[in-house]
């Protein structure tokens, strides 16, 4: 077992964002150091907002966020229109992507292909050539290798959209994979498998609000929790994975946070 999780915690959302955009900066410093783009996953859920509020003010955190090199692929998305009220990619796009300044560049975003919404399966499939055309040209490799993953935690511990108790949590070989009867609404979905996940160089999960401790003390204080999908990410992710929290999401956790600090 290596080094537990990192779990950074702050007073509120809006005081969390600085420290997740230098965060963020840090992680895009070393991709382009590396490769000269930075590959990006993200979920949706409250995820969007907060990102919003850490990449699109430039007040805090040195350095800047390069659009123009960025690579922005779904940690999972829903089988609907991409200007669907539940798509990630429409959230997304509001939250974020129509509000980064003129002039600051564009990132590169690779939406589902809405060609193929009404076969799952192919959804997925398609969406797993899509990264193995960005992923699998420089070396050929058994998982892509995302620079950050960006991930939210839902109240039951799934993050992405693999689900507590899913025979999905035991896929090695895929890279992305189908969900035809999500418990969480709309039911079709696709998403990163769970080694894709933890293969990340770095993964975060935002989890903010009151509404998400009971399943922070599950998560970092039980055996149960972990065994749940954002236990398994903590523990096969180990010393990549960080928290960003704020107080009343951890009220009650013994796991120690490092407050007000990154
Ligand atoms: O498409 C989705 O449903 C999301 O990607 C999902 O995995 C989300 O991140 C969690 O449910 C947490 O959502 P909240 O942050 O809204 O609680």
């Amino acid at each position: 077992m290596g080094k537990p999780p990192n779990l950074f915690a702050f007073q509120s959302a809006s005081e969390l964002a600085p420290s997740l955009r230098q965060y963020i900066l840090e992680a895009q410093a070393s991709a382009l150091s590396r490769h000269g783009t930075f590959r990006v996953a993200l979920s949706g859920g409250s995820l969007p907002k907060t990102l919003a509020q850490a990449l699109l003010k430039e007040t805090n955190g040195e350095g800047k966020v390069q659009w123009a090199k960025w690579e922005i692929f779904y940690a999972d998305e829903r089988a609907v229109p991409l200007d669907h009220a539940d798509s990630n990619h429409k959230l997304v796009q509001e939250e974020i992507l129509d509000k980064i300044p003129e002039g600051a560049g564009k990132p590169h975003v690779y939406p589902i292909d809405v060609k193929y919404l009404d076969d799952v399966q192919e959804l997925a499939d398609q969406y797993e050539k899509t990264l193995v055309s960005i992923f699998a040209q420089r070396d050929s490799v058994k998982l892509p290798m995302f620079d950050l993953l960006l991930l939210g935690c839902g109240p039951d511990g799934h993050t992405c959209s693999l689900f507590p108790g899913s025979p999905l949590l035991r896929e090695s070989d895929a890279w992305v994979l189908q969900i035809p009867d999500s418990p969480k609404p709309p039911p079709k979905r696709i998403t990163l498998s769970l080694p894709v996940v933890t293969h990340g160089i770095k993964i975060a999960f935002v989890a903010t609000g009151g509404g998400k401790k009971d399943i922070m003390k599950q998560i970092f204080d039980t055996d149960e929790g972990r065994q749940l999908p954002c236990g398994l990410v903590n523990a096969t992710g180990q010393e990549r994975v960080s928290w960003f929290v704020d107080y009343p999401a951890i009220e009650g956790v013994s796991f120690p946070a490092r407050r007000g600090s990154l």
